[in-house]
């Protein structure tokens, strides 16, 4: 019996075996072999899923027979290749028009900005006058607080001549007092009386736009007072043609170029390094022709030869007044470069007739008394004001606004 028993389990086993090695040799035949890529169709019709690779195939398998190289697929370029419907691709859009804000409201809010800066100046002479005793060392004092903010010689011992005088018959003074006295006397030195209008409308009924001839040293902000001036007249309701006759520098007339098309002004340039004097003639010359109202002219401003910048200003305010005289020569000036301004001043006086002073970055100094000295050495008005690098921090001058930031400023 037992025999019987061990007879039948072998057979069992023996039979188990076999019928695996049967079941395991079906397997490997329904894989496909590696590199074998199965054909499209079959692959669409097949419904049994793909063999899983085994451990060691990827090496021991005939390498992958070579697919198409990436240039062959051919790949469609565009929508209509691929059979898509065709959408127009919108131009770049061209920058929004802006619409600066008025000049007239400006002040106001640069006041703060103006005042800021400018109080050492008025805070100082104060508090000098306000000691009990007004001896020569105290004077000397008030001497040097004007001089030191680029008052000039002759103004500042003008000012403090005066003063004294009035100090003298004003007897006890009360603060109130002396702040009138400060104010009234800073304001007479400023000019309260000089034209200060920027000239941009051309003299008598003439068909022609007003033309503004811009100059001054590089750097010291005239191609974005340009800009900036640009934008003051077209809140102002006039249409712009701009000028970029400073040609030395390609970035300058792009720059010059973006501050134009922010407000809709079209600006006439050339070609990098040509003649500025024909530029500043074809600007005037399309300012005319589209009608323009005001033709505004940026120079170039290198100072190395005198005679050189003489005779590039010199040949562009010539070719410009063949088609009328310019209107307005304004001479751009770094507030915060001091004496340096004056010398500036003074070279180019000699080379155009200057008819206003624009002074930038007064927002940046202490010295506000520059005006007052570069009003004397030109014998020109300051006319504009430049506050601050915003869009709009461009402000007429008013020696009013200008004295009260002086000697009320916080
Ligand atoms: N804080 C301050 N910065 C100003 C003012 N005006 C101009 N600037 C800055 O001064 C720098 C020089 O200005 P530009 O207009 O390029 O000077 P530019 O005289 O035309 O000189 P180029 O571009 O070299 O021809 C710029 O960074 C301006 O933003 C101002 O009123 N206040």
């Amino acid at each position: 019996m037992e025999i019987v028993i061990l007879v039948v389990v072998i057979a069992v086993v023996a039979l188990a075996a076999i019928s695996g090695l049967v079941v395991s040799g079906r397997k490997k035949k329904a894989a496909p072999r590696a590199g074998e890529s199965p054909s499209p169709a079959s692959t669409a019709t097949r419904t049994a899923p793909p063999a899983e690779p085994h451990v060691g195939e990827d090496a021991e398998g005939k390498p992958e027979a070579p697919g198409r190289p990436v240039e062959d697929v051919g790949l469609p370029t565009t929508e209509a290749e691929a059979g898509a419907p065709v959408t127009e691709v919108p131009a770049p859009a061209e920058p929004e028009i802006e619409t600066p804000e008025p000049a007239a409201g400006r002040l106001v809010r640069l006041r703060a900005r103006l005042s800021r800066s400018q109080n050492t100046l008025g805070k100082g002479l104060l508090t000098l006058l306000s000691r009990e005793h007004l001896d020569e060392d105290t004077w000397e004092e008030i001497e040097d607080t004007l001089l030191t903010a680029d008052v000039g010689v002759g103004p500042t011992q003008e000012l403090v001549e005066r003063l004294r005088e009035r100090v003298k018959v004003l007897g006890t003074r009360t603060p109130e007092e002396l702040r009138t006295l400060l104010r009234e006397e800073l304001l007479t030195l400023v000019g309260p009386d000089m034209d200060r209008t920027v000239h941009t409308e051309t003299k008598g009924p003439v068909d022609r736009p007003g033309v503004v001839l811009v100059v001054g040293v590089n750097g010291t902000g005239k191609t974005t007072t340009t800009g900036k001036l640009a934008r003051v007249l077209v809140a102002d309701g006039k249409s712009v043609v701009l000028g970029a006759a400073d040609t030395f520098r390609a970035a300058a007339a792009d720059q010059l170029q973006t501050w134009g098309k922010r407000v809709g002004a079209h600006t006439v340039r050339g070609p990098e390094g040509g003649d500025p004097a024909s530029v500043a003639f074809d600007a005037v010359k399309e300012g005319t022709e589209e009608n323009a109202d005001v033709v505004l002219i940026d120079t170039a401003g290198r100072l190395h030869t005198k005679t050189g910048l003489m005779d590039e200003l010199g040949k562009v305010k010539r070719v410009v007044e063949k088609q009328g005289p310019v209107d307005e020569v304004l001479l751009v000036l770094d507030a915060t470069t001091g004496q340096n301004g004056l010398v500036q001043a003074r070279v180019f006086a000699e080379v155009v007739d200057i008819t206003g002073i624009v002074l930038t970055k007064l927002d940046g100094t202490a010295k506000g008394g520059i005006v007052v000295a570069v009003q004397r050495e030109l014998g020109v008005p300051v006319k504009l004001v430049g506050l601050g690098e915003g869009p709009d921090d461009l402000a007429p001058f008013e020696p009013d606004a200008f004295v009260d930031a002086l000697v009320d400023g916080d």
